[in-house]
């Protein structure tokens, strides 16, 4: 039975990490498996890393346009993060989660909290990816060959702080085995659809329950 759409809004999906956890491979494992799921594109002023597409993984802008986005009351929600300033425009976010549309973000716990306070809080599920040790997250940054060992260091120098805010979250998760991380934040999913699905659907079900029940007594 359809749900109504009226009632029915997307799941605002928040996944935080240290950098190098793997929140951004989750993110892209999630949209490949579920292509009606959107990815909240934020904008930075970082400069691109090699590979990284304009529109798709970030919108590259200067720190005067970012400022204006601000003043204008375009970001959703922004924050500084390892010296570079980075937020989600608001405008995309807003349109699909109204549409019934689930939308991703990856961001940091800054943008969390504010997110967790603003007009959408009712759509939020927020999950934190653990790394499996502190070594392994080194790991990964070094082996991301991405980024220079001086930023590498300053990543590290953030991860304990970043780890300090899991409690906030709704779900926390080690992203040890990736496959087995993806199917665990695939059941979250499922299971927050039900949950949001819930009061609708079910409105809908049990009166067609509740008909069938009287069809049956006048029979
Ligand atoms: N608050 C906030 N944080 C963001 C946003 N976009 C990315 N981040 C966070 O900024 C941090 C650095 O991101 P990035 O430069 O892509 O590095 P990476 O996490 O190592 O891949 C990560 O913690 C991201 O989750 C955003 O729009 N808002
Ligand atoms: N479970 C995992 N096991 C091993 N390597 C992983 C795992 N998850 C992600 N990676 C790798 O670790 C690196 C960092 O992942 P990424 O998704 O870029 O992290 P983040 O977005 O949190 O900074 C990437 O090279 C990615 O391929």
């Amino acid at each position: 039975m359809p749900v109504p759409t009226q009632t029915r809004r997307g799941l605002a999906i928040i996944l935080s990490s240290p950098s190098g956890a793997g929140k951004s491979t989750m993110a892209r494992r999630l949209t490949a498996w579920d292509p009606s799921l959107t990815f909240s594109v934020s904008a930075t002023t970082r400069p691109p890393r090699p590979g990284e597409v304009e529109g798709r993984d970030y919108f590259f802008i200067t720190r005067e346009t970012f400022g204006d986005h601000i003043m204008n009351g375009e970001m959703l929600e922004h924050a500084e993060v390892f010296g570079n300033h980075y937020g989600s425009p608001r405008a995309p976010v807003e349109a699909s989660l109204s549409k019934g549309c689930d939308v991703i973000f990856d961001i940091d716990w800054q943008g969390t909290q504010q997110i967790a306070n603003s007009a959408i809080k009712q759509d939020v599920v927020s999950i934190f990816i653990l790394p499996p040790s502190i070594a392994e997250l080194e790991r990964r940054l070094r082996e991301r060959g991405q980024d220079a060992p001086d930023v590498i260091a300053g990543r590290m120098a953030k991860s304990e702080a970043e780890i300090s805010h899991w409690a906030e979250y709704d779900y926390v998760l080690v992203n040890d085995d990736p496959d087995v991380c993806e199917d665990r934040l695939r059941n979250i999913l499922t299971a927050e659809r039900l949950r949001r699905d819930r009061q609708p659907w079910l409105t809908e079900f049990t009166r067609g329950l509740s008909a069938e029940f009287r069809e049956r007594e006048m029979s």
